[in-house]
């Protein structure tokens, strides 16, 4: 007799279908739904927990995924049937316990985090298999020497679609065509194209100086050894830590495993993809919004099947159903672009190391700057440490200063200060070049009427509209609102007496141009036209020496590799510090560390200048000392006296409204409704220092309480006490916060 116990699944479905009557499944469909629905499985049909099926919602059919909690016991033969199950591997139980996990954290709801998944509909169905042609062993009546081509291409490779055989061949398709009329060649059934061609781990293994091989063998250990564990690599500016970690990648593909890379704008990184050919002679599959959807369909499908071994992706590619994921690389883990402050909110470092956790796989956490909390994290052992001091090729790291605006002021309406520009002249003489850095796109971040005093203003938020002069246009950094530049003051209508305040990147640029007008000068800002593909092109044009003086916004401060560069400017380093946002300290050292060690990574003595009005702020010091330890702790220490994260737990609410009094009493509410007895506090409701976005309304509160605190329980209790939101009235959970505006 079989005493083995009854399979999982029969323990969850059999008891909620009445006995003898047709069984009900839980199905989470895409939406904000807080449970699954409870469907009918018609007769004949099978699915098991994970499939991908089709169900009647409302009016439409939707995708949803089987879910593997009881469902309510109730009458099968009213519920709605399941219309279609469609053929795709189901999602494991590591993806589902993924799924909630990330909703119960994120006290989204799970149908929500499941329409992560779910992204790529079309991949639910199999790819169509292609037409192509293998030879039938018939020889043709009449041999020439194009149709010999041919079948000696087939001798090699059996099995070619027709253009593709034709092209290998040196034909024109005609011949090929020909062979099949006279049955030389016959129709196949080939299985779809793979999204990119297998990695090969022996292809470009690079020669590891010893510190990196270090390194790198502490990072291939815990691969080796499978199960979950993080590892922090922590590696100076230029010392190679892509190189060292793709040893790591090898390692897991060698074991038959799936790897998954996050980059912050991989859009922007085709140098990354340059360099993973090299390594893996083979392109690693990308997955973020600038992949065109039929590509994005394929690797979706292609990664469930197991067929894609690497992926290298945006945040979202974490909810790409890998069935054997073996390792997780975040690259650049302290950059803010990892949250995704939208409908769910999420950290995607931290969500990977979750991943990993759920799937048994080890994570690499990659930075020269990591995040405070990891840092934290790795000092107490919970992370492996694996530093690396040194950058590649002994290339030595840019001697920085700091430029004391105080003492060496720029020119009236200009923003560089003597000594940068003295060092900027010099830079390209030598024929080097030199980077300078404002983290604010446009020209000026505030225009105002001199006549009267009139600032202009975006009407549906509280910000100052921003001036875009080579748009033409005053923009609105929140909502996108445009409008045309005037000649007079809206106001007092007086003429041509609107001035420029502060300074943005084009009028940078501008300033360069006038001060250097032989220079080469480029300008990198996201919102110029041509998107990402002219960023793309414009950084390799910089690498490849196009350019002697390059002006851009954070985007270039993120992992490029440009070799002449030896002179970084920071035009404003205090324009972080200024929101009263509690990393604003951290954000900017990281910020100012990245981009002035975009200098001298090919061995030329290099400079970092950065323009500062209080050379004595603590983060000003800790650059110029090299003393990120220093820096860390310090950090560390404020924040465990705060009782902030990583030492305490920490969300934001953010009520929004048509009206503000809207706004601020259901935030009263929400605070009213607060748990005394759980060890957690709420401060606010406060107005949102944004307090105005696209016409709504905003207040926010924080709830904060110490490291054990049952935060989301709190939250959750909270929500349930306080009225339900009327109206317009809507609230936004944000655990972890990382934006305070
Ligand atoms: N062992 C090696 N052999 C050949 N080239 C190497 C090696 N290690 C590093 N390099 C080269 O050195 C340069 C810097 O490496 P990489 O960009 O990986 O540094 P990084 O640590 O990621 O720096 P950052 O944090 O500033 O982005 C790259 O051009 C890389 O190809
Ligand atoms: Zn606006």
């Amino acid at each position: 007799m079989d005493h083995s116990p009854a399979p999982f699944t029969d323990l969850l479905f059999a008891p909620d279908a009445l006995p003898g009557g047709p069984k009900v499944v839980p199905v989470l469909v895409p939406l904000p739904a807080e449970r699954p629905y409870s469907y009918r499985v018609p007769e004949g049909m099978s699915v098991e927990p994970g499939s991908i099926v089709q169900v009647p919602l409302g009016p439409r059919q939707v995708a949803g995924v089987v879910w593997d909690q009881p469902t309510d016991p109730v009458d099968a033969r009213k519920l709605r049937a399941i219309t279609h199950v469609f053929d795709c591997p189901p999602l494991d139980a590591t993806m589902r316990r993924f799924i909630d996990w990330v909703a119960d954290y994120t006290i989204s709801p799970p149908g929500l985090v499941a329409r992560m998944v779910l992204r790529a509909p079309v991949a639910f169905d199999p790819e169509p298999h292609v037409d192509g042609l293998r030879a039938t062993g018939v020889l043709p009546p009449r041999m020439t020497p194009t149709r010999q081509r041919v079948l000696d291409t087939l001798a090699q490779s059996p099995e070619w679609t027709r253009s593709g055989l034709a092209n290998a061949s040196g034909v024109a398709v005609s011949v090929v065509d020909g062979l099949v009329k006279v049955g030389a060649l016959e129709p196949v059934s080939l299985p779809p194209h793979p999204a990119v061609p297998a990695p090969d781990t022996a292809h470009g293994r690079a020669e590891l100086t010893p510190d990196q091989r270090e390194a790198s063998d502490r990072l291939i250990a815990p691969v080796e050894a499978g199960g979950f564990s993080v590892s922090l690599l922590e590696g100076v500016t230029g010392s190679g830590k892509t190189e060292v970690y793709f040893e790591a990648v090898a390692r897991a593909l060698d074991k038959g495993r799936q790897v998954l890379i996050l980059l912050p704008e991989i859009a922007l990184t085709q140098s990354f993809i340059d360099r993973f050919h090299q390594r893996f002679g083979a392109e690693p599959a990308q997955w973020h919004s600038d992949v065109p959807p039929r590509m994005r369909e394929k690797v979706w499908r292609q990664v469930a099947e197991g067929r894609v071994r690497v992926v290298a992706g945006a945040r979202s590619a974490l909810f790409l159903p890998f069935p054997d994921l073996g390792l997780v690389i975040v690259d650049e883990e302290h950059d803010p672009a990892y949250k995704q402050e939208d409908r769910t909110f999420y950290h995607a470092r931290d969500m990977a190391v979750v991943r990993g956790r759920e799937g048994g796989c080890p994570v690499i956490l990659a930075s020269a700057t990591p995040s405070l909390e990891s840092r934290v994290n790795a000092r107490t052992g919970r992370y492996a440490h694996v530093p690396l001091g040194r950058r590649f090729a002994d290339a030595a790291l840019p001697d920085l200063s700091l430029v004391d605006l105080r003492r060496h002021p720029p020119a009236r309406g200009r923003f560089l200060s003597p000594v940068l520009l003295t060092a900027i002249e010099e830079t390209v003489k030598r024929g080097e070049q030199a980077l300078l850095f404002l983290n604010r796109r446009g020209y000026a971040p505030l225009t105002l009427c001199r006549a009267c005093g009139h600032r202009f203003q975006c009407s549906q938020c509280s910000a100052w509209l921003v001036d875009h002069r080579l748009r033409g246009t005053l923009q609105c950094h929140h909502c996108g609102h445009a409008q045309h530049r005037p000649e007079s003051c809206p106001s007092c209508g007086t003429l041509d007496h609107l001035v420029a305040c502060g300074p943005g990147v084009e009028r940078i640029a501008e300033e360069m141009l006038e001060t250097f007008p032989d220079a080469r000068t480029i300008l990198l800002s996201s919102d110029l036209p041509g998107g990402a593909r002219r960023l793309r092109r414009e950084l390799d044009a910089v690498a490849d020496g196009e350019a002697d003086i390059v002006i851009g916004t954070q985007l270039v401060a993120k992992g490029h590799h440009f070799p002449l560069m030896t002179l970084v400017g920071a035009v404003d380093a205090d324009l972080g510090l200024a929101n009263g946002d509690p990393r604003a300290a951290e954000r900017t050292f990281q910020l100012l560390h990245q981009v002035t060690g975009r200098a001298g990574r090919s061995g030329l003595p290099s400079r970092g200048m950065i323009q500062t009005w209080s050379p004595e702020h603590p983060v000003m010091q800790a650059l110029v000392a090299a003393d990120p330890d220093r820096f860390y702790d310090r950090e560390a220490h404020e924040r465990q006296r705060a009782g902030l994260p990583p030492f305490g737990r920490l969300a934001a609410l953010i009520v929004s409204a048509d009206t503000r009094r809207e706004a601020e009493e259901h935030g009263r509410e929400l605070a009213r409704a607060a748990p005394q007895d759980m060890g957690l506090e709420v401060l606010g409701p406060a107005e949102a220092p944004l307090g105005l976005v696209r016409g709504r309304h905003r207040f926010r509160l924080l709830a904060q309480g110490g490291r054990r605190a049952p935060l989301q329980a709190f939250l959750r209790a909270m929500i349930a006490a306080a009225p339900k939101p009327r109206g317009s009235v809507h609230v936004q959970i944000d655990i972890d916060p990382q934006s305070f505006l």
